[in-house]
């Protein structure tokens, strides 16, 4: 189940991961998986609100690109760094809140529905791999999940929420609409990636809130833009724990 983006090679740099000056920005509180009760602490991780150091930096240049348009508006941080625990946590809890909603007891699918849902789940969500040469984007420390508020801190719609399972998600979804809100929420869809592209980042072709710069995904998709194939991961996992494999 390796994805194209997967094979991308890395070379780290060796940034550090810095916590997140979180005063220049909003932020999405309680920490959506913290509240679910996401293993944070198994990874020697006190927060998720670590990213490299450029990452920051391009964070805030597009915080800046966003305000030169939009006075007063501030970029909300959903999610930042996730431990390969967490990951897995999540996928986990993906996959039982997608059999919930269905109304399928885990014990009575059969082994080509449970595969169905699954790569339903990894259409989302990277594999919690432990494998250097795979790491899940955010843990690396290159990877975002972000929305946009408005200058009365008023989350600004974008039609889906963050994280659902289903075509809302991507970031076209609603682009050839003639419905007024949903015409709207792609107006919405493509601030966000416009001021996120403007300072580097790329994001994820089924996701319009996940955006990494420098990570696997950032190079492939860079690579599709370009021609050369110049471009390689200059971000690997990140680990607090130094001893793992
Ligand atoms: C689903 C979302 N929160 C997310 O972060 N997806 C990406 C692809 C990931 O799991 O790395
Ligand atoms: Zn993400």
């Amino acid at each position: 189940m390796i994805k194209p983006y997967q094979k991308t090679p890395i070379q780290d740099c060796h940034q550090p991961l810095v916590k997140i000056p979180l005063e220049k920005f909003a932020v999405e509180s309680p920490h959506p998986y913290q509240k679910l009760g996401a293993p944070y602490h198994l990874s020697g991780v006190d927060s998720p609100y670590y990213l490299r150091q450029e990452v920051i930096e391009r964070l805030i240049a597009a915080q800046t690109q966003l305000q030169s348009r939009y006075p007063g508006w501030n970029i909300l941080i959903f999610d930042a760094y996730r431990p390969v625990e967490v990951q897995q946590f999540m996928v986990d809890y993906t996959f039982a809140e997608t059999l919930k909603t269905r109304q399928l007891k885990p014990d009575l699918i059969t082994s080509e529905q449970r595969q169905a849902i699954l790569e339903e789940v990894y259409q989302f969500w990277a594999l919690p791999s432990l494998d250097p040469a795979t790491p899940p984007p955010h843990s690396t420390g290159a990877a975002i999940d972000v929305t946009l508020v408005n200058h009365t801190e008023k989350i600004i719609d974008m039609g889906s929420p963050i994280d659902e399972i289903s075509p809302r998600s991507y970031p076209n979804h609603f682009a050839k609409s003639d419905h007024p809100d949903e015409h709207k929420y792609h107006q919405n869809r493509q601030i966000l990636a416009d001021i996120m592209i403007s300072a580097g980042f790329q994001q994820h072709q089924n996701e319009w809130w996940h955006f990494s710069y420098g990570d696997q995904m950032w190079a492939w998709l860079t690579n599709q833009q370009e021609t050369g194939n110049k471009y390689i991961a200059k971000y690997g996992r990140f680990s607090f724990v130094s001893s793992r494999s």
